[in-house]
Formats: C-alpha cells, sequence, structure tokens
C-alpha cells in the first residue's frame, strides 16, 4: 500500500495567501486529516474530497488554525450527509477541552439530542507515547510537544518514519536525537516561523542549526505570507506547498 500525505494548508495562523497548515494521510483506502482549521473545509472541497470521505481527523491542539473547521465538518455530516459521524483521533485531555472550550458554544443542542463530543464524532480517544493502530496500514504516536507552557499539544509520528512537527518550539535533540539519530525518519514536517523571536514556534533561524544530514530530510510548512522572500534561504530543507503530495513510507 502506497502512503501519501497530501498538505491542504501550509500557512501560519494568520496568513492570508497560505490556508491553515493541515495534511491529508492518503491511501487508496484511506483519507486521514490532521487538523482541521478554518480554511480546512475549503482545502477538502477544492481537491474535491467530501466529508463523507474523510475516515478520520486527528487533533493535535486547540487553535482555530488546527480545529476552526472542525464544527462545519460535523455538521455537514450530521445535516447534509444524514446522520453520519467521521472519527476523530485525539487524547483524553484534548477532548475534554476541545468539547467544553471550543466546539459547546457553537454546537450545544440538547433539545435535538446534541450535548457532547460523542454526539457529533466517534471519539477514539490515544493515549500519549503510544504507537496506536488507527486504521489498517496507519501507526500513529502523539507526542507531547512543547508550544505553549501548559497548553496541550502534539507531535505525530507517522508509522515510525515521519514526524510531522504541528505547532512546537524548537527542540534540536528532539529532532536529531530521537527523530533522526533513533528512529531514522526519512520526512519531517516543521512548523517554520520565518521572522522575528519564536517564543511558540520554530523559528527559520534556529532550524537552519540542524545538522545537514537532518535539514534534507525537512518540510517547511505553517509559514507566513512573505514565505516568497525566503526561497533559497532554507538551507537544506524545502518548503512544502499547499496541496503538494508527497509520498511517505509505510
Ligand atoms: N502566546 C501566544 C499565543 C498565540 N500567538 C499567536 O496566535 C496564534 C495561534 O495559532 P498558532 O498557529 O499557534 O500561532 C499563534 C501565534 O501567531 C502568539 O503569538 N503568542
Ligand atoms: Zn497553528
Ligand atoms: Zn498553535
Amino acid at each position: 500500500m502506497s502512503l501519501q500525505i497530501q498538505m491542504l494548508g501550509t500557512g501560519s495562523a494568520f496568513a492570508k495567501t497560505f490556508y491553515n497548515t493541515s495534511a491529508l494521510i492518503r491511501s487508496n483506502e484511506m483519507n486521514i486529516l490532521i487538523d482541521c482549521g478554518a480554511t480546512t473545509p475549503r482545502s477538502l472541497h477544492e481537491i474535491g474530497v467530501q466529508p463523507d470521505q474523510i475516515d478520520g481527523i486527528i487533533i493535535s491542539h486547540i487553535h482555530a488554525d488546527h480545529v476552526g473547521g472542525l464544527e462545519e465538518i460535523a455538521f455537514r455530516l450530521l445535516y447534509q450527509y444524514k446522520n453520519k459521524k467521521t472519527k476523530l483521533f485525539l487524547t483524553e485531555s484534548l477532548a475534554g477541552v476541545l468539547w467544553e472550550n471550543t466546539l459547546k458554544g457553537g454546537m450545544y443542542n440538547p433539545a435535538d439530542g446534541f450535548s457532547r463530543l460523542e454526539d457529533y464524532f466517534e471519539v477514539i480517544l490515544i493515549e500519549e507515547n503510544v504507537p496506536t493502530s488507527i486504521q489498517p496500514g496507519l501507526t500513529i504516536e502523539f507526542i507531547s510537544t512543547l508550544h505553549i507552557p501548559h497548553k496541550l499539544n502534539y507531535s505525530l509520528f507517522i508509522n515510525g518514519r515521519t514526524f510531522y512537527s504541528a505547532d512546537t518550539q524548537f527542540n534540536e535533540e528532539l529532532l536529531v536525537q530521537e527523530i533522526v539519530n533513533k528512529r531514522n525518519c526519512h520526512t519531517i514536517l516543521h512548523d517554520c516561523q520565518l521572522s522575528g523571536n519564536g517564543f511558540i514556534h520554530a523559528t527559520l533561524e534556529e532550524l537552519l542549526t540542524l545538522p545537514d544530514y537532518v535539514q534534507e530530510r525537512v518540510y517547511l510548512m505553517h509559514y507566513d505570507d512573505d514565505m516568497m522572500n525566503f526561497v533559497g534561504k532554507t538551507g537544506s530543507m524545502t518548503f512544502i506547498h499547499q496541496h503538494e503530495v508527497i509520498e511517505i513510507p509505510e
């Protein structure tokens, strides 16, 4: 089974020319979404993927550019596709916050029997740091990474060989020792703040300090609108583009 990642968006939270960073893990048998930001439903529409063709959604953390499209997907499955639900893969702690602090405002509707996350999604709780088979041929490991202090955030290992940072601060030890030297990940999709201080995201300046053999595996995502000014200035790392498809190891 060949496995691909297709980027649905590659922009930062405030980018206007790029959609919110999210991705589709694709094969002939599945479409699994990583995050679902406010612009993700539009991106799915543009590549011809309908809500009922999504087999599940993985959630990295709660910011609108990562979960802002969930209400639309769930409501369309419920109302347009007649009571359908997709799977939601997330940790237990994230599930509580996602419903209570984000989705409930728009989706709480006890009169019609919709008052819990489970009323809209088939919620599959995933344990941190445990590689978990979520579909035939797809194992995901959620690892807790630092984005904003005291805020839950997870990066993902996909089949043990591909690393998807979601939103994280720079962590050299994780990238070099764990991801490349120990796990031999060949593909790293990493968020990248192009300029300024990287309080909550890895900056390009920080990522450029990685050894070349690590940089060669890195695709940069979650960047600002001025990305074109940085083409040719990313060392051995490459920008990944909206709707681009890359093959990843099974
Ligand atoms: N402490 C914070 C918190 C948030 N932010 C900005 O808000 C965005 C939310 O989505 P993000 O993709 O995590 O990027 C965050 C920052 O741009 C920020 O700059 N500093
Ligand atoms: Zn983000
Ligand atoms: Zn974030």
